[in-house]
C-alpha cells in the first residue's frame, strides 16, 4: 500500500483532498478522521498537521505527502518537491509599521516574531543580519502591535491581513510558496514501490492538465489549415480529419483553458466555423 501524507486543517486541506477525489482516490468523509484506506487504489492516507508533514516523509514513515513549499524548508527535514500542484501560492515577506524599519539591515537587533523560525533563521543567518526570532503559532500580526516584536514575517497572499493591522512589507520578498508533493531526499527508482508514487504522481498531473486545458474543435477550410493550426498547435500537433464537405478539415486540439476565448475569436476571424470547447475530465499525457 503506498502511504500518502494529507494537511489535515488550514488553506492546503481542502484544496488536496479536492485535488485526490479528482484523481480518483477516495477521501475521508468527516474532518476527524485521522486515517483513511482507499482499498481500490491501495493507497492509506494520514491526515496531519501540514507542519509535521516533512518530518514523517523523510524519516521514510510514509512515501510521499502533500505540504505547502514553505513548511517544507522551514522543517529543514531531509525531504524534496516532487510535483508542483500550483494551489495556496504565497509568498512570505517581513512587515512593520510604516517606516519603524528602514530595510533588512534595520533589523539588526531586533525581534521578528514568526510562525517560520527555520525560513527566518537561514535567511538572516545568509545575509549576516543578528536579530532575535521568537515563534508565535499564528495571527503573528498582532504581535507588533502588543509590542511583542518590531516586526514579523509571515505568509503573504492577497495582504489583507497586513492592512487590517496597519503593518507594510519591507525587503525583498524571503521566498515564495505553493503546495507541493514531497518525497524522502535521495529516493530513486529502486526504491520499494516507486512505480506506485509514479502512478500517483501520473494521476496528479492529468488532474493539472485537466484544470489548465480544454478540448478545441472547430471546422475550417483547408486553404485557412496552416494559419488555424499556427493559432491551436497542440501539445504534439492536432489531429486533422476530413470533413464530408469538399475543400473542409475538422481539426482537434487542446489549448489553455485561459487563452481558449481568444482563440476561438481569431479562429472565427479566420473562416473556421463550428468552433466548440468543451471540458477534459482526466487525461495521461
Ligand atoms: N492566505 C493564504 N493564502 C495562500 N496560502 C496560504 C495562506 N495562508 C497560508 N497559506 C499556505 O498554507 C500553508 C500553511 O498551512 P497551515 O495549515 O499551516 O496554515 P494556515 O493555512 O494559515 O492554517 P491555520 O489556520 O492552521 O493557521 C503554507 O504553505 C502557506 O504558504
Ligand atoms: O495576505 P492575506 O490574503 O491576508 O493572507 C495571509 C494571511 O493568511 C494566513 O493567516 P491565517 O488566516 O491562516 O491565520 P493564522 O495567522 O492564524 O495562520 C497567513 O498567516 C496570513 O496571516
Ligand atoms: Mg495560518
Amino acid at each position: 500500500m503506498l502511504r500518502i501524507a494529507v494537511p489535515n486543517k488550514g488553506s492546503l486541506s481542502g484544496p488536496a483532498s479536492a485535488m485526490l477525489h479528482e484523481a480518483g482516490y477516495s477521501q475521508r468523509k468527516e474532518s476527524k478522521e485521522l486515517v483513511h484506506v482507499d482499498p481500490d487504489n491501495e493507497v492509506e492516507f494520514f491526515y496531519l498537521r501540514p507542519k509535521d508533514i516533512a518530518i514523517y516523509v523523510a524519516q521514510g514513515r510514509l512515501d510521499i505527502g502533500i505540504t505547502g513549499e514553505d513548511l517544507l524548508i522551514d522543517s529543514g527535514a531531509g525531504a524534496e518537491t516532487i510535483l508542483p500542484l500550483g494551489f495556496a501560492r504565497s509568498t512570505f515577506r517581513f512587515a512593520a509599521k510604516p517606516g519603524a524599519v528602514a530595510g533588512l539591515a534595520d533589523l539588526a537587533g531586533r525581534t521578528i516574531a514568526t510562525s517560520y523560525e527555520g525560513i527566518v533563521a537561514k535567511y538572516l543567518a545568509e545575509k549576516g543580519v543578528d536579530a532575535s526570532v521568537v515563534h508565535l503559532d499564528g495571527a503573528v500580526e498582532t504581535a507588533i502591535e502588543l509590542g511583542v516584536a518590531d516586526a514579523i514575517a509571515d505568509v503573504v497572499e492577497t495582504g489583507t491581513s497586513l492592512r487590517n493591522a496597519g503593518l507594510e512589507v519591507f525587503g525583498d520578498p524571503i521566498m515564495k510558496s505553493e503546495a507541493v508533493v514531497i518525497r524522502r531526499t535521495g529516493a530513486t527508482a529502486a526504491d520499494e514501490g516507486d512505480a506506485k508514487v509514479q502512478q500517483f504522481l501520473r494521476r496528479l498531473q492529468g488532474v493539472l492538465v485537466a484544470r489548465t486545458y480544454v478540448m478545441m474543435d472547430y471546422d475550417c477550410r483547408a486553404e485557412h489549415l496552416d494559419a488555424a493550426v499556427a493559432l491551436t498547435p497542440g501539445l504534439e500537433g492536432p489531429t486533422i480529419s476530413p470533413l464530408h464537405s469538399e475543400g473542409w478539415v475538422a481539426v482537434r486540439a487542446m489549448v489553455l483553458a485561459k487563452e481558449a476565448q481568444r482563440i476561438m475569436d481569431d479562429l472565427y476571424a479566420l473562416g473556421a466555423r463550428a468552433i466548440l470547447t468543451t471540458a477534459i475530465h482526466a487525461c495521461r499525457l
